[in-house]
């Protein structure tokens, strides 16, 4: 994907440098290959999603972005530095899922504080406002709700005018309204110039938000590129129709070009890399499908067309 030429409001260097470069990144623990071979550029002005099923890697990846953790072997670069370096030049910001929150201080104070040790911080009260905690700021932050402890993390995360804001799966717990307001200052900054990399497990909040997706599956990357991308390189489509009377199932899962099956009472729904000769087989099976549907899959049956084939490649492999 072509870099936009986009500069950032920073005093450093032009932009046109990459963002994050990961090389060859190889991460254990113990047994488990928690980020395999994982090889990655990340651009100015990108807004990119990290997606995966649970264990997949992401929070591993995150965590080697932002320098807590190191890895056991390949090199990762930071605005062309170490993770350590950028951040200490107040060029990233992040929210990470848990943890972090001081006990016994205020949402004021902890802003505050965030605000005094950023190199290019934002005025407290903007901050606070953006957020939109400005009248829990009295709150003590181990007496927040679940939504407004997200929102605290999120004014942490965005205390400073950071190049690189790295986000692991910021909404959880927000409601509607905070997810849309957080959703548009993550605009406006991308607008600006910086670069959002953010993991989520909600695909639509990717296919709306992101320019670009990347899939992870046990550690590997499977897929990047714009979710447009990433939905016809799964290439299936959805078949659904209901058939009376019993279903015979071997036969279903017999039939040509299926990438899926699910039989639920009267209802079929099959994916499909070939959607035309696999409902000109249903016929051939003597069958009457009844309000049959075809469709292109979202971004949601694509990842799992995409993260089943990963997974059904790797059985085979062993
Ligand atoms: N500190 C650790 N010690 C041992 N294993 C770990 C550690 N951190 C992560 N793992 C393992 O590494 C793998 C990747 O975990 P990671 O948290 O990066 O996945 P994830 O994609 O963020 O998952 P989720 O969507 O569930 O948050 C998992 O199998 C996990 O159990």
């Amino acid at each position: 994907m072509t870099a936009p030429a986009v500069q950032t409001a920073t005093d450093g260097p032009a932009t046109g440098e990459p963002v994050v470069g990961f090389s060859g990144v190889n991460k254990s623990f113990g047994p488990v290959h928690a980020v395999a071979d994982l090889t990655l550029t990340l651009h100015p002005g990108e807004t990119v999603a990290l997606l995966g099923p649970n264990g997949a890697g992401k929070s591993s990846a995150l965590d080697l972005l932002l320098g807590l953790r190191n890895p056991d072997s390949g090199s990762i670069k930071v605005f062309g530095t170490t993770p350590a370096q950028a951040i200490a030049q107040g060029r990233v910001g992040a929210m990470l899922q848990s943890g972090g929150l001081m006990e016994d201080v205020t949402v004021r104070e902890i802003i505050s504080l965030a605000c005094a040790l950023h190199p290019r911080a934002y005025p407290v009260d903007e901050v606070l406002a953006t957020a939109d905690i400005t009248d829990i700021g009295d709150r003590k932050v181990n007496k927040l709700s679940g939504g407004q402890e997200q929102r605290v993390r999120f004014a942490l995360a965005t205390a400073g005018d950071n190049d690189l804001i790295v986000l692991d799966e910021p909404t959880v717990g927000m409601d509607v309204t905070a997810r849309q307001a957080f959703w548009a200052t993550m605009r406006r900054r991308v607008d600006e110039g910086r670069t959002v990399l953010f993991a989520t497990h909600y695909l639509e909040e990717a296919d709306a938000i992101a320019d670009r997706v990347l899939v992870l599956h046990r550690g590997r990357l499977i897929a990047d590129g714009t979710a447009a991308e990433i939905k016809a390189r799964a290439g299936a489509r959805r078949i659904t129709f209901d058939l009376q009377g019993e279903i015979d199932e071997p036969a279903l899962r017999a039939l040509p070009h299926l990438v899926g099956v699910e039989v639920s009472g009267a209802t079929v729904r099959i994916r499909s890399d070939d959607a035309d000769a696999t409902v000109h087989a249903v016929y051939g099976l003597g069958l009457y499908p009844r309000n049959l549907e075809v469709a292109g899959l979202g971004l949601e049956q694509a990842f799992l067309a995409i993260t089943d084939a990963a997974s059904a490649e790797e059985e085979e492999e062993r």
